[in-house]
């Protein structure tokens, strides 16, 4: 199931751009996110992605440019960003490897209750409530993400690809509109990689809109309404998936390797034509393509 409302834009980043020293490693970026859209966001490693990324969250002060969510700038600081509605996970995985599942969620929603410190350390009736109400809103995605079954296990005992689906969680606690995830199927293996690409979708469905930087592009592509490719801080191409998957610009970045994935039947085809043909005609060759 799809949205159907209208769409609005989400995130607004206008001429962002940062600097490092002498080096600009994002050169005067736009890019909108609008409601119910997945977004990719690719490019070659050390392309600027995660950099932008740290734009967007307020880990970095752009150099230039603006960021607005929902029609309204945001200021460079990530607890902000955060109570505004931006949430993200993390390239490495930063979850407290000594917390419980639900603990990590917990600890995800803290921008979301309204009980100061002296609350909590008092434990008075209004934080016993307020704690409640955050338990049972972290049970809930632990449900929605298929772990609430872990919820008392240690989250350094979880297996990698659930780690990863806990740190999404963690990010959905804060209740965001917008949901940026760095390479999030990094490290997984085909299911999980699947696996993640189904809770993408259900996120979406909730109505979080969401970016994504990920290199798999078979999931890039199978995901996104929409992808645009960072080459050397700048976005060089923005478009649909098959319109992305198409231009030469974006294969050569890639140093002419062929997304996996991608149409390429005709090659295969030939290759096994003269694979068949070979084989036919001597029986002794070696090292036959693959
Ligand atoms: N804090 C920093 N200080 C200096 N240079 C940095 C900093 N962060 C990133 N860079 C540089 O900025 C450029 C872009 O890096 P970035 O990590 O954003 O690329 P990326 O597209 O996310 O790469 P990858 O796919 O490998 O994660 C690189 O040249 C990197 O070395």
């Amino acid at each position: 199931m799809t949205t159907t409302t209208a769409t609005s834009p989400v995130l607004e980043a206008t001429g962002v751009t940062m600097r490092f020293g002498g080096l600009t490693a994002v050169r005067n970026v736009d890019l909108t996110v609008n409601s119910g859209e997945i977004v990719g966001l690719i490019g070659p490693n050390g392309a600027g992605k995660t950099t932008f990324f740290n734009c967007l969250t307020g880990l970095y002060v752009p150099t230039e440019g603006k960021v607005a969510y929902k029609g309204t700038v945001l200021p460079p600081k990530p607890h902000l960003v955060t109570s505004a509605g931006i949430a993200r996970t993390f390239q490495n995985i930063r979850l407290f490897a000594n917390m419980t599942v639900l603990e990590n969620v917990l600890v995800g929603r803290h921008t979301r209750t309204k009980e100061g410190l002296w609350s909590a350390l008092l434990r008075g009736p209004g934080f016993r409530k307020a704690e409640a109400a955050s338990r049972e809103r972290a049970m809930e995605l632990l449900e929605f993400i298929g772990l609430a079954h872990k919820a008392d296990h240690l989250a350094r005992n979880l297996p990698y690809g659930e780690q990863r689906k806990l740190e999404i969680a963690r990010a959905l606690a804060s209740d965001p509109g917008l949901l940026l995830l760095d390479e999030p199927t990094a490290g997984m293996n085909p299911q999980e990689t699947r696996a993640t690409e189904e809770l993408v979708f259900a996120i979406r469905d909730k109505g979080i809109a969401v970016l994504v930087i990920e290199h798999d592009m078979r999931f890039i592509f199978n995901l996104c309404d929409r992808v645009a490719c960072l080459v050397q801080g700048e976005k060089l191409v923005e478009g649909t998936s098959e319109v992305v998957q198409g231009d030469e610009r974006v294969i050569a970045a890639y140093l002419g390797t062929p997304f996996e994935g991608a149409p390429g039947d005709e090659e295969i085809a030939e290759v096994e034509a003269a694979e068949a043909t070979g084989a036919q005609s001597t029986t002794s060759t070696e090292g036959s393509a693959q």
